[in-house]
């Protein structure tokens, strides 16, 4: 191929050779590749927050192993992602609950994420082991009110509000109940042959991170059932702080904290 993925994909007269195909960022279509490699940028990109208490016994049945809960408040990440380097825009919820490896890194570790972009699910899903589904997420404001929503099957599975620009705050308010920037996921791919090929504890930091405005004030959070998207498995026992915040960031590589195939087990775990 003349070109590589990551450069727009070629249309030359050669498919891709080995070279390109280990190079770090390949990916397919070879020629029109589904994923973006790093970095990539986000423009203008506005985020509702909302956070919220739940039963510690709840967060403790969604971590792997080894990861221990730091507290039991759950932050829902819902983003209007209006300008982005080859996704385009799209929207995104990312739901988030404080977790540490014993004696290691902290922050915020996933259990679900729901996206409108299929790059954007596959990108999650591939490079950073984030679990990621396809669903219908909105942030927009109705008159005086911010108002959240993720939906999937047709079911509003997070509906949240939050007051429209009422009072504003300074950047690290943002971090009142959870330090969220460093974000811990359990990244699981299999070989064809159904060997498992990757089992890791992941963790990545956004860069060039300029916060533009934010607004903090008291939210609301409604959880429906729904199987394919089971936040209400974090039930809501009281209802915290919201804020809106508007922000630029570019995705760039992120670290393997723990490789669960290449380190023998610890001593009392289940393996
Ligand atoms: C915009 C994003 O990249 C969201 C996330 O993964 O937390």
């Amino acid at each position: 191929m003349t070109a590589t993925s990551g450069e727009g994909g070629g249309w030359g007269g050669t498919g891709p050779n080995r070279a390109e195909i280990i190079r770090s960022g390949f990916s397919t279509p070879a020629d029109s590749p589904h994923v973006p490699s790093f970095p990539f940028s986000y423009r203008n990109a506005e985020i509702l927050t909302l956070a919220y208490r739940t039963s510690p016994d709840a967060i403790a049945r969604l971590l792997p192993e080894p990861l221990e809960p730091t507290g039991d408040v759950v932050l829902i990440h819902i983003y209007k992602l209006n300008d982005t380097d080859w996704l385009g825009p799209y929207t995104e919820a990312n739901i988030m609950v404080g977790a540490r490896l014993p004696g290691g890194a902290e922050g915020a570790y996933s259990p679900w994420l729901f996206l409108s972009s299929s790059s954007g699910v596959s990108q999650g899903r591939e490079v950073h082991g984030q679990p990621k589904k396809d669903a219908k997420v909105q942030l927009r404001p109705k008159t005086d009110a911010w108002v959240g929503r993720v939906r999937r099957n047709g079911i509003d599975v997070v509906t949240g509000t939050m007051a429209y620009k009422q009072r504003r705050c300074g950047p690290e308010s943002l971090k009142r109940y959870m330090d969220f920037g460093l974000n811990l996921n359990l990244k699981v791919i299999d070989h064809i042959d159904g060997r498992p090929a990757i089992r890791q504890i992941t963790a990545r930091r956004f860069a060039d991170l300029t916060i533009h405005e934010s607004w903090e004030g008291p939210c609301t959070v409604e959880l429906r059932p729904n199987v394919q998207a089971p936040v209400y498995r974090l039930p809501v026992l009281e209802m915290l702080d919201g804020f809106y915040w508007r922000a630029d960031f570019t995705l760039v590589p992120g670290v393997i904290l723990l490789d669960y195939l290449a380190t023998p087990p610890a001593a009392g775990s289940s393996a």
